[in-house]
């Protein structure tokens, strides 16, 4: 089977701390993955590594059969885990400045998903609270028909509404050639759309499984597989 996304012992220490240690993960096309872990983790250090933000010390990441080149960026739709909009923007000029920046922006996407998510595109970034920030923020990724989405921490701190109409966004999202990675410590809340789990903790990975085997074979939620992964830590 074709895979979206193969990456082969990333290794990356920051000075002397070591944030990611041989770290090896697949993730196949129209799945959703779940890369969980405690803070300091190296949940975004991978997505960043990924987006070639970060330079690993060793290691391989393949995007769809091809290895991370100057392209890439062009196919992956990243929403990093801090507003990285201006502040001076309304919502529409992030919008305008998506179409510009990204081939694969899709207009007709991002007003079917501000209709979706409650968005005014008159609204001023620097005024958002921060559910809709993170719905804005959203929209914005998912108006993009990338093959991979990577998302970091993308329902921190926001209400149970929100949380829900986001993880109906990314669940709309899917076709079957595109992925998604989700980094996040918030595993009960994202536990239901989740086809894959990767856990990691200290830049190790302890586990990772679908969520079909966690529930069929082991006989556990996500988060009970995880409390037993990590309590043995
Ligand atoms: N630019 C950097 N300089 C120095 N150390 C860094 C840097 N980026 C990350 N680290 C360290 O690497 C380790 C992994 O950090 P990372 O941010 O990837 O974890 P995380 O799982 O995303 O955590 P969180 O859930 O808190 O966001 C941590 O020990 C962190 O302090």
């Amino acid at each position: 089977m074709n895979t979206n996304l193969n990456i082969f012992g990333l290794t990356k220490s920051f000075g002397s701390q070591l944030a990611l240690d041989d770290v090896h993960m697949e993730i196949q096309p129209g799945r959703i993955a779940g890369l969980m872990g405690p803070n300091g983790a190296g949940k975004t250090t991978i997505l960043k590594t990924i987006m070639q933000i970060v330079k690993p010390d060793a290691g391989n990441i393949i995007l769809n059969g091809i290895p991370l080149n100057h392209n890439s960026r062009q196919e992956i739709a990243y929403l990093p885990d801090h507003n990285h909009l201006f502040k001076w923007m309304r919502v529409r000029d992030a919008i305008a400045y998506y179409r510009d920046m990204f081939v694969d922006f899709d207009s007709e996407k991002s007003k079917e998903l501000c209709d979706f998510l409650k968005i005014d595109p008159q609204a001023h970034v620097r005024t958002l609270p921060s559910g809709m920030l993170e719905r804005t923020l959203i929209m914005l990724t998912f108006s993009r028909k990338a093959k991979l989405y990577l998302l970091d921490e993308p329902i921190g701190g926001i209400d149970p509404l929100a949380r829900q109409k986001i993880l109906q966004t990314i669940l709309s999202g899917m076709n079957e050639d595109n992925s998604v990675l989700l980094a996040t410590h918030l595993v009960n809340e994202v536990e239901t759309i989740l086809d894959d789990v990767f856990f990691l903790d200290k830049g190790c990975l302890l586990a990772s499984d679908s969520a079909e085997n966690i529930r069929e074979q082991r006989g556990k939620s996500i988060m009970e597989y995880y409390l037993e992964v990590f309590e043995n830590v």
